[in-house]
């Protein structure tokens, strides 16, 4: 497990979309050789998606052979909610770039069946070849996507009822209305995040400091279901300095002075991605 410390919020924002630039233009995707891209919700990634926009606009990335994944999305909740995560994915990041929209794929929170359609997103990842990079973000308390306290660290694709920590942290985009918050989500397991062969989490500000604490130091515990990807063979937590206020001087310095190589990680896109654009 890699830990990036960064100034604050706006360079991990540039570092992660840097490092997903450089993780798509190394792979060199094609009509038959799709990237696999899992991605987040959330306050925290927004940074990361403007960057990617005008990544795209500058011409040095193309998501025309970008598959994506979304992580979650409420139940019950219209597509043209300004908060259904459809919403979000469209207005923050697709609508500005050049995915197709039948490779970019949110789960349906107004399906009919919600298991089959959890059934049915599995099965789409698993044509799509598994997920090359799963992007993610964390509650306060510690869950990945919607996968709160108590989740198995096996889960798969699944209905979850909502934390009232997640109904909380969320009600602020509800016009602070706990009522409002939808009661029920969908969301990929922590075993369908653990299966990409890559993960990087997003942790920026002091009230996720505690869940970073928990996520890094202490045991693999399913009361904070970040802590699962210890066991991750290739799993990075990109967080701000407000973030790692819990974490020991020890553990902050001994990942700080691993920042030269970790700056290395994301210097390595050619000067000439022009290839990639079609
Ligand atoms: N289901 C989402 C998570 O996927 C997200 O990571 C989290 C953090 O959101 P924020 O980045 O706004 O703190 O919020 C929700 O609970």
């Amino acid at each position: 497990m890699r830990l990036i410390i960064l100034e604050d919020a706006s360079v991990v924002a540039d570092w992660a979309a840097r490092f997903v630039l450089q993780r798509i233009t190394q792979f060199k995707p094609g009509p038959d050789r799709h990237f696999v891209l899992g991605l987040p919700t959330g306050g925290t990634p927004l940074g990361m998606y403007k960057r990617l926009i005008e990544f795209h606009k500058e011409g040095k990335l193309s998501f025309k052979y970008v598959t994506t994944f979304n992580m979650d999305e409420y139940v019950g909740l219209p597509r043209d909610h300004p908060e259904s995560y459809h919403y979000y994915m469209w207005n923050e990041f697709f609508k500005h770039i050049d995915i197709e929209p039948g490779n970019a794929h949110v789960l349906d929170g107004n399906a009919p069946d919600l298991v089959a359609e959890c059934r049915r997103f599995e099965e789409l990842i698993k044509q799509a070849g598994g997920v090359h990079l799963f992007i993610g973000g964390i509650g306060p308390d510690g869950h990945i996507a919607f996968n709160e306290p108590g989740s198995s660290l096996v889960s798969r694709t699944r209905v979850k009822t909502l934390a009232y920590d997640t109904l909380e942290a969320n009600k602020r985009f509800f016009g602070n209305d706990i009522s409002k918050v939808p009661r029920q989500a969908l969301t990929v397991g922590v075993g369908t995040v653990m299966d990409a062969k890559e993960v990087m989490i997003l942790i920026t500000g002091v009230h996720k400091s505690l869940a970073l604490a928990k996520a890094v130091e202490e045991g693999v515990n399913h009361m904070w279901t970040v802590s699962a990807f210890q066991q991750h063979a290739q799993a990075l937590f990109v967080c701000d300095e407000d973030a790692t206020l819990e974490l020991r001087v020890k553990t902050v310095k001994y990942f700080k002075a691993l920042s030269e190589e970790h700056q290395k990680m994301i210097e390595d896109v050619p000067v000439d991605v022009q290839h990639i654009i079609h």
